[in-house]
């Protein structure tokens, strides 16, 4: 255990979990593999100790490579003892070990918490994460767009940017670097220079190849290159950076965070911009502390999910809104799944987001998932 209790929770609480399995439209290309479908637990948690009940929803949508296995998570959330209320305070889910079923559970009880005192989400993790400006009503998002011929990811792109995005992540590693070189100056070319393009390697190179192609990819004026080495490789993502003579491509790191730890990533001087994954860390409000203190060890923070559902999303979405000034954020990724757990509460216009305004997640827009 690493013994940190999460937010509210009360001996009249009771929870419960059910499994859903959704697809995506259609895979989404990366060097990790494709992701073609998102299968995990919605948590829902009641207090009915007085004669206004509350309810809480939480989500646990695992991905290995970021998060335990789905069977670590049914696991987890299974043996959580005092799941029928007898039992409190239950074994809470590790986050180490198990950061899904942390993140679900966490989730379920900040937003009964947050709901039971009518405070939105945001406004509950940033009061307890003593951030003193008040979070925003709309963050910015980052278009998503996976692996593909050179002519589809640039048209891909294009519509992005009509659509209002003016940032732009593009999955790159699956090809060999030239073919990604190639892609990457079809979208520069397609979109123009205004436009701000993030390429995530997903870890797919080797120090060699990531040398060369951060110098090949110099070229195209990067906001940066995620995780361009394994996740373990903290040394040689530092060796990287521009600060030791590279090519001056920032690195941003993302599965490193999930594998290593944040203050692991920090110590190691091993990025520039961070990826945060509230499902990989364990929580909403772990995910937002990890970013106040890379924020305050000069760490740019980007809020991003494993194409969650949308409890997780809209979750995600509050955290980023509780980092001030954040930058734009891998959020925008409802469209990508073929059905979802409820409609989306967050509107995207404009490149950005908006954030509900509660109380809690979302009001009662997902009363029904409560219920169900
Ligand atoms: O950051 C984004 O734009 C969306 C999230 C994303 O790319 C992603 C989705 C599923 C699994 C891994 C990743 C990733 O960032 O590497
Ligand atoms: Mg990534």
């Amino acid at each position: 255990m690493t013994g940190d209790r999460p937010l509210g929770g009360d001996p009249t609480d009771t929870m419960r979990h059910r499994p859903f399995a959704l697809d995506l439209t259609r895979p989404l290309g990366t060097a990790h593999g494709e992701v073609r479908s998102r299968d995990g637990f919605l948590i829902t948690v009641e207090r009915e100790s007085d004669d206004s009940p509350v309810s809480g929803v939480g989500e646990a949508t695992p991905l290995p490579g970021w998060t335990e296995s789905y069977e670590a998570c049914a696991a987890a959330l299974d043996e959580r003892a005092g799941s029928d209320g007898t039992e409190w305070p239950p074994d809470f889910p590790d986050a180490e070990a198990t950061p899904a079923a942390r993140h679900g559970v966490s989730l379920a009880l900040v937003d009964l918490a947050a709901r039971d005192s009518g405070e939105r989400l945001a406004d509950r993790l940033a009061a307890e994460a003593a951030v003193d400006s008040t979070p925003a009503d709309a963050v910015p998002v980052n278009a998503t767009v996976g692996d593909g011929e050179p002519a589809e990811t640039a048209a891909e792109a294009e519509r992005a940017v009509d659509e209002g995005f003016d940032c732009l992540k593009l999955k790159v590693g699956v090809r060999e670097v030239d073919a990604d070189v190639e892609r990457v100056r079809a979208v520069r070319e397609a979109v123009g220079d205004e436009i701000a393009i993030r390429v995530d390697a997903n870890g797919a190179w080797d120090r060699e190849t990531a040398r060369s192609a951060l110098d090949a990819l110099a070229a195209f004026d990067l906001a940066y290159v995620e995780q361009p080495l394994p996740a373990d490789e903290l040394d040689g993502l530092a060796a990287l950076r521009g600060i030791s003579g590279g090519s001056g491509v920032p690195i941003a790191v993302d599965e490193s965070v999930a594998v290593r730890g944040i203050d692991a990533v920090l110590a190691a001087n091993a990025a520039d911009a961070t990826v945060l994954k509230p499902m990989a860390l364990g929580g909403p409000d772990r995910a937002l502390a990890a970013a106040l203190r890379a924020r305050s060890a000069g760490v740019d923070p980007v809020v991003t999910t494993t194409i969650d559902a949308v409890v997780a999303r809209t979750a995600a979405v509050h955290v980023a809104a509780a980092i001030p000034d954040v930058s734009p954020c891998g959020l925008a990724t409802g469209s990508l799944l073929d059905e979802d757990l409820a409609p989306d509460p967050c509107p995207v216009a404009d490149g950005r987001m908006e954030v509900p305004s509660g109380p809690g997640l979302t009001g009662d827009a997902f009363d029904e998932l409560r219920r169900s």
